[in-house]
């Protein structure tokens, strides 16, 4: 029946509920089912409420780059199930999902993890929260008849078999509106705003004079950074690299520019200032991310030729200094006839990142 959600629609519900701190039933085919929170945003009666009907201990399950740093064992692979000890309140847990403090408090354990049993619904779990822009950490109990209970409680349902395929592929992009918008560095711009179809972030892409479909376009793919782009940030070059990206398409009378919201290399703009806030005890641009679980990069670039094969581009000119872009626009269809460099606004303050972007992501000089 078409007027119930599906399964899309039930994890579009679910990023929302867990980003206000509403738990979420997660089921699978085996019969099990967990009732699972955001770390982040658990509030202290929840906790209690969820331990009171625990059937089984709850965990805070973490990916296996936070778990490195936590010497926490991750006998799951790519996760850990770390054991909530019964004296462990609502701040302990947050410690565990938030690196803020680690050098403040930098042994939380000897923690235990757990080995025994299914950890599919905790990586979905960690999934839904890294999708949600959330820490990448859930506190996760075991629950009986999880559908009945999300039934009574009125809470969301996700199936482990019906949400899988869900949770890898990206949603369908559709272009909603375009207008003229003529700018600085040409009066014939156009900007195409794209929305998925899963409640997700929209995208957009500038287009300049009228490129040629059948020949290589001019193209960037350009991640949102709110302080580089907007704030004028010397901490990274994202803002001279828009700039000097659409002043080359102005110049050539023709190009295509990607605008795609994936903020902080997809990690969303408070766990960049997470990783900020790291960097200034220390860490460099990848070991800040690591240290909040994630990977170095989170984007997902097969968005951008998604755009650009709707917007009926084959081939393009990318301006970029990344390795990976190249390599995404390739592997989905996209010839990448010339790598045009992207050498613009190093500046005392991004020394340091633009360094460990060329030493340790393979970005080229
Ligand atoms: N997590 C994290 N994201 C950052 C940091 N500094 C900048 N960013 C983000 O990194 C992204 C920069 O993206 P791009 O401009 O596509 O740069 P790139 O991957 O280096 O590739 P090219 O510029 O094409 O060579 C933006 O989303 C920024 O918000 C940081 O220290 N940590
Ligand atoms: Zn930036």
């Amino acid at each position: 029946m078409s007027l119930v959600p599906d399964i899309t629609e039930l994890l579009a519900r679910a990023r929302s509920d867990l980003r206000m701190g509403v738990p979420v039933i997660l089921t699978d085919d085996a019969g099990l089912s967990v009732l699972s929170c955001s770390a982040e945003t658990l509030s202290a009666q929840r906790l209690q409420d969820l331990r009171d009907l625990a059937n089984g201990h709850p965990v805070v399950a973490v990916t296996v780059r936070r778990a490195e740093t936590l010497k926490a064992r991750a006998y799951d692979g790519d996760l850990a199930r770390i054991e909530i000890p019964d004296y462990a309140d609502l701040k302990w847990i947050q410690s565990i999902a938030d690196p803020s403090d680690d050098l403040n408090t930098p042994m939380k354990g000897p923690l235990k993890t757990e080995r025994q049993g299914s950890a599919s619904l905790h990586r979905i779990a960690i999934t839904l929260a890294k999708s949600a822009r959330l820490l990448p950490a859930a506190v996760v109990a075991p629950i009986k008849d999880g559908a009945a209970f999300a039934g009574s409680h009125g809470l969301t349902l996700i199936e482990h078999a019906l949400a899988a395929p869900h949770l890898t592929e990206r949603s369908p992009l559709h272009s909603i509106s375009a207008a003229r918008l003529p700018m600085e560095v040409s009066e014939a711009g156009r900007l195409h705003v794209f929305r998925p179809e899963d409640g997700g972030e929209e995208h957009y892409a500038v287009e300049i004079g009228r490129p040629d479909r059948d020949k290589p376009v001019l193209a960037r793919l350009h991640s949102a950074c709110f302080t580089g782009d907007i704030m004028g940030s010397l901490k990274c070059d994202c803002g001279p690299q828009l700039r000097g990206a659409l002043a080359q398409m102005g110049a050539e009378g023709a190009g295509v520019l990607l605008y795609l919201n994936q903020e902080g290399r997809g990690i969303g703009l408070a766990n960049k200032m997470r990783a900020y806030f790291l960097q200034d005890q220390g860490f460099d641009t990848v070991e800040a991310n690591h240290r909040l679980g994630f990977e170095d990069d989170e984007r997902d670039f097969r968005l951008g030729s998604d755009i650009l094969k709707e917007l009926g581009f084959k081939s393009v000119r990318l301006l970029t200094n990344n390795p990976n872009k190249i390599a995404m626009m390739e592997r989905t269809g996209i010839a990448v006839t010339e790598r045009v460099p992207l050498k613009v606004g190093e500046t005392a303050f991004n020394r340091d990142y633009l360094a460990t972007k060329a030493a340790k992501s393979g970005h080229m000089l």
